[in-house]
């Protein structure tokens, strides 16, 4: 039997989030800046000869058929038409709807791991262009390069944020991001500005106050992280995290969580894991 190959899915912090404008077709134009965690899904793929693609891990609440990774590995068999398959395991970590871009995570190690194993060649640019037809945050993921972005997050700036430590806190609900993107209340009229004029101390995310009105438990986790260090969420939600100098200062603090509250603790990196791992196995 063929050698699995192995990879990282890691998580995203949206370390700011701004809104801009709104699009004629709805989409809604961001500045942001996607940092990487060393923390995230682990996918297993092991080529099949008989071009089947086979999702071996059970979803709960997604068919395999509308499962990001099973959308990407035929997206790739598509495009290059390769005539091998795959079988794809995943160790599930990220919780899904968290704002960590777990899909889109899983989507880029599918595209760039099948890629490498079916011998595709494809560059990394082409794969992020692909990527964006799965979803808005597939791109920066297949770059793996924190950066800042704009658009509808895929005209990308290099970017080097401090690598902090965060302690990521997962309330106990699922956010859908489009529904975020339609209420009435949210802000989208942020002044767009040169991205070298967005300081630290104004990094915030145009989000929070539509999805703390409407889901008060994600407020009520962020004010209490707020109490022992800097907090934000990520992304549309659900997820909050704070950051800390260090692991011990940011562990410190969850062991003092209330029980019912999930949480990890998470280094913030400027290259993605899925890219370290991949520069490993050259
Ligand atoms: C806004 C971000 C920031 O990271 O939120 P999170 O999903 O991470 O929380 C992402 O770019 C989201 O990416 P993703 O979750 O892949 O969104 P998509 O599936 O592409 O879009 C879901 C829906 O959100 C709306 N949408 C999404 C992105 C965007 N820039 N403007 C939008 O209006 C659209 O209505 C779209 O149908
Ligand atoms: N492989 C996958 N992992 C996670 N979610 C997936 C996957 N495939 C499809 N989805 C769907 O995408 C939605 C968004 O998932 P996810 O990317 O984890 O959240 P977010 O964009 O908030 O970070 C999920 O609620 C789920 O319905």
């Amino acid at each position: 039997m063929a050698t699995p190959l192995s990879l990282p899915a890691p998580a995203k912090l949206n370390l700011f989030l701004f809104i801009t404008g709104r699009r004629p077709d709805g989409y809604h134009e961001l500045q942001t800046l996607f940092q990487f965690v060393d923390f995230g899904d682990e996918l297993h793929f092991t080529p099949r000869e008989d071009g089947a693609i086979r999702l071996l891990t059970e979803f709960e609440g997604v068919p395999a058929e509308s499962n990001l990774i099973v959308k990407a590995a035929r997206l790739l068999k598509e495009k290059t038409g390769c005539p091998l398959g795959a079988d794809i395991r995943i160790d599930k970590r990220l919780p899904m709807g968290g704002g960590l871009g777990g899909g889109s995570s899983n989507a880029a190690t599918t595209l760039v791991g099948l890629n490498r194993l079916w011998g595709c060649d494809i560059s990394l640019d082409t794969l992020a262009q692909w990527g964006l037809t799965l979803g808005a945050d597939v791109p920066i993921f297949v770059r793996g390069k924190a950066a800042f972005a704009e658009g509808v997050g895929e005209i990308f700036t290099d970017a080097n944020p401090p690598e902090s430590w965060y302690l990521v806190v997962v309330p106990p609900v699922s956010v859908n991001t489009g529904l975020v993107f339609q209420a009435d209340d949210l802000k989208r009229d942020t002044p767009k500005r040169p991205i070298a004029e967005i300081q630290p101390a104004d990094w915030a995310n145009d989000c929070e106050p539509t999805v703390f009105k409407h889901y008060g438990v994600i407020e009520k986790v962020f004010s209490w992280l707020l109490e022992y260090a800097p907090a934000r969420m990520t992304g549309t939600g659900c997820c909050v995290f704070a950051r800390f100098d260090s692991q011990v200062a940011a562990v410190a603090t969850q062991s003092l969580l209330p029980p019912q509250w999930q949480s990890f603790v998470a280094k913030g990196v400027n290259r993605s894991p899925l890219h370290e791992r991949l520069a490993v196995c050259d």
